[in-house]
């Protein structure tokens, strides 16, 4: 179904369109805040809208598997639907599942995302490293034979809730370890592919509290990476794009901003926001 390998089709979209990748986290809340039902009448008129507002724009969307999944086969029904939506509208598709397994699980995870057969094909799939990164080279190898991607967190090396929660320095070493392993299988699994590779990373990004540095790129070799960097955290939890560019300043060409909440609160305003967003990412981002 596409021609291209998936790190040459990414690199192309957030060339044309600017770096933003816009989620669509139906959550009961925004549901509510909308009018809607919390049904999957609700979520499909809520997953569409925001398709038709943003399909256009957004160099990726990432509908959240998780809010689809509530409703069982209905909502499944639904995501296959805003799959569809958004293909035909030609953004990319990352849907964010956060699977991760062993052996013939995993390969059957990878059947059903990534195999272009598929009812359920995106162009890429977040995975879950918590069982090693070797787990995922069963993904990783149908992603390529598919032109597609995979994103793997490699750690929210800024902790939720910023400077207010109190460190904890056995779970910061935890954490680096997890990102040391991630971003050492992405950079081999990249290696050879350019301009990105298959493998991205998606690093949390609440803005800092004051004893983390300024720059993340001194502490984390990301400018050996070779895949592309989803950067959640944009609006809702309080990073702005500027906040972006100090993070990530040795790799910024790499960085995908993806916000959720901030444009989604209001219907009429979904576009408006989104393409306020991407520009403001774009001036940042630039090289
Ligand atoms: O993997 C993610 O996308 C993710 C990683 C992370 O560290 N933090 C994080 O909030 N996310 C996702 O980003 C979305 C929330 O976006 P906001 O509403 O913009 O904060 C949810 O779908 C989360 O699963």
């Amino acid at each position: 179904m596409w021609n291209e390998p998936f790190g040459t089709r990414l690199r192309a979209r957030l060339d044309k369109y600017g770096p933003l990748c816009v989620g669509i986290d139906p959550s009961p809340e925004l549901l509510g805040a909308w009018g809607l039902d919390d049904s999957p009448a609700g979520l499909e008129r809520f997953a569409r809208t925001v398709v038709a507002a943003v399909g256009d724009v957004a160099a990726v969307v990432k509908p959240q598997s998780a809010f689809f999944e509530r409703w069982g086969s209905r909502g499944i029904a639904v995501l296959e639907r805003v799959i569809a939506d958004l293909r035909e509208a030609g953004t990319m598709v990352l849907l964010d599942v956060k699977r991760g397994d062993t052996g013939s699980a995993m390969a059957a995870y990878a059947e059903a995302y990534l195999d272009q057969g598929s009812p359920l094909a995106v162009d890429a799939v977040t995975l879950s490293p918590h069982l090693g990164f070797g787990s995922l080279e069963v993904a990783i190898t149908k992603a390529v034979a598919n032109d597609a991607g995979v994103f793997v967190p490699a750690g929210v090396f800024v902790p939720a809730g910023g400077s207010t929660r109190a460190r904890d320095p056995e779970a910061d070493r935890l954490r680096a370890a997890n990102a040391g392993e991630v971003l050492a299988g992405a950079e081999a699994a990249n290696a050879g592919h350019a301009p990105l590779g298959p493998v991205g990373v998606v690093i949390g990004t609440t803005p800092p509290p004051p004893d983390l540095p300024p720059d993340l790129s001194p502490n984390l070799p990301l400018d050996r990476l070779g895949g592309a960097i989803l950067a959640p955290g944009l609006g809702a939890q309080g990073a702005s794009p500027a906040d972006l560019a100090r993070l990530f300043a040795g790799v910024r060409q790499a960085v995908v901003p993806s916000v959720s909440g901030a444009v989604l609160a209001d219907p009429d305003r979904v576009r408006d926001l989104t393409l306020r967003y991407r520009d403001e990412c774009a001036d940042h981002l630039s090289p």
